[in-house]
């Protein structure tokens, strides 16, 4: 039931995929109940509004600035391009609402703010207050890493750290996915007759697999085949051998965190592509300040956030709770594999799993527009 006083926000990219969760998880959470949703289009103005919005009427053009301008809040998951179109022609007409996007165009900008509530409330609401109006979604990688091991990053226990990632698939957008499918799909039609007799010779059923990998696999999203193998490069080439998804690692989290030169946490690493469906996985290896305990680093996590799940360093855990089949769908980050490593008492290992296209995407600019409108 909206009131007078409830606020109408503007929202973008509401159909596409991570628009989708979003919605998925505005319904799940009762959020519709605290706005005046006005639902735009970059494809069909004048189509009917969604129907999970009772009364939201006809699509606007999510083009049309004077309709736009009009709106305190918009909330975007429309994609970069379109954050570059109109972002900056709003803003120059003196527009000065909140806007809250999950694409990455405006996110190191000095004015604008990463939100990942669990992580870094505090920025956040100094930033309401000082007249911050940008409010950016993190990178997902780097926003489920801070989900799952927020407990050391939050309290100054990290001196550096590594990530090596395993990526899923959605990362690339919904194409991506359907196209993983499809590979696996004809890598095994390729060989079904062969699978269907035990006693066929699995080196032959190897031959004709990497045959169809290596000549007529299609693999015009990924551009080289993800089936059955891995893409160890994400995103742009910067020049200097370090690919952009692994630069964001150390400008992100040091700007989530709001850390200050001084104290600025050292993050590089490798990010890889590989065939899981949705869910970002990354091996760390840390660098802490202080020689703490297994048990001691497995209470900060667990009490830091009530989503980072602590999953026991052994092998029938780690297969059953550490994997993206598990992470999938949930919110929650389950972090893991975590020991003292052989280099000394202050490295060790983590393991940890995060539903990107939740923590990843849509759960942190539903919680920001929760936030900005009083019901957070
Ligand atoms: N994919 C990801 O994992 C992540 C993406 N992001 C960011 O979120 C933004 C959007 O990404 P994503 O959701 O993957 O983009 P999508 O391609 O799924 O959706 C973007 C827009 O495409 C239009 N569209 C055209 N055809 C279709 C269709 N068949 N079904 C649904 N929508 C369609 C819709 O606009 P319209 O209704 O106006 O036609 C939609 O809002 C990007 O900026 C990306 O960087 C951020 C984090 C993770
Ligand atoms: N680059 C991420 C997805 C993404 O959209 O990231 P960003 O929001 O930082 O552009 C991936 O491919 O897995």
């Amino acid at each position: 039931m909206t009131t007078a006083a409830t606020p109408s926000v503007g929202l973008v990219g509401w159909r596409g995929m991570v628009g989708s969760v979003l919605m998925q998880r505005m319904q799940d959470e009762g959020d519709f109940a605290n706005i005046n949703p006005v639902f735009f289009s970059t494809s069909n103005a004048g189509g009917a509004a969604p129907s999970f919005a009772e009364g939201a009427g006809k699509l606007e053009d999510a083009f049309d600035l004077d309709a736009l301008a009009k709106l305190p809040i918009i909330v975007t998951a429309q994609g970069g391009d379109y954050t570059k179109q109109v972002h900056g022609e709003l803003r120059s007409r003196g527009w000065d609402g909140l806007w809250i996007d999950a694409a990455s165009t405006l996110r190191m900008n000095d004015d604008s703010i990463i939100v990942l509530d669990p992580i870094n409330r505090d920025v956040i609401d100094k930033g309401l207050v000082n007249g911050t109006k940008d409010f950016i979604g993190g990178n997902c990688t780097v926003s489920c890493m801070l989900m799952g091991l927020g407990g050391l990053f939050k309290n100054g226990l990290v001196e550096w750290g590594t990530s090596m990632t395993y990526q899923a698939a959605s990362g690339g957008g919904a194409r991506h996915m359907r196209e993983l499918l499809s590979q696996f799909g004809t890598l095994n039609a390729e060989v079904s007759t062969e699978l269907d007799d035990p006693a066929s010779a699995i080196l032959e059923i190897d031959r004709k697999v990497l045959a169809h990998q290596r000549t007529d696999i299609d693999a015009t999203q990924f551009g080289v085949p993800l089936a059955g193998s891995l893409i160890p490069w994400i995103d742009a080439d910067l020049g200097n051998g370090q690919s952009k998804e692994e630069w964001k690692a150390g400008v992100e989290t040091n700007k989530i965190l709001g850390t200050s030169e001084e104290n600025r946490i050292i993050m590089d690493g490798l990010c890889v592509r590989i065939g899981a469906m949705r869910s970002h996985s990354q091996a760390l290896t840390l660098k802490l300040r202080e020689d703490l305990s297994v048990a001691e680093i497995e209470k900060l996590l667990a009490e830091d956030n009530e989503w980072a799940k602590v999953v026991p360093n052994t092998k029938e855990a780690s297969m059953a709770d550490l994997t993206p089949v598990a992470a999938s769908g949930t919110l929650d980050i389950p972090v893991g594999r975590i020991r003292k490593m052989e280099m000394g008492p202050n490295y060790i290992s983590a393991f940890t799993v995060g539903d990107q296209l939740l923590w990843g995407a849509a759960e942190p600019l539903r919680r920001m527009l929760n936030i900005a409108t009083g019901n957070l």
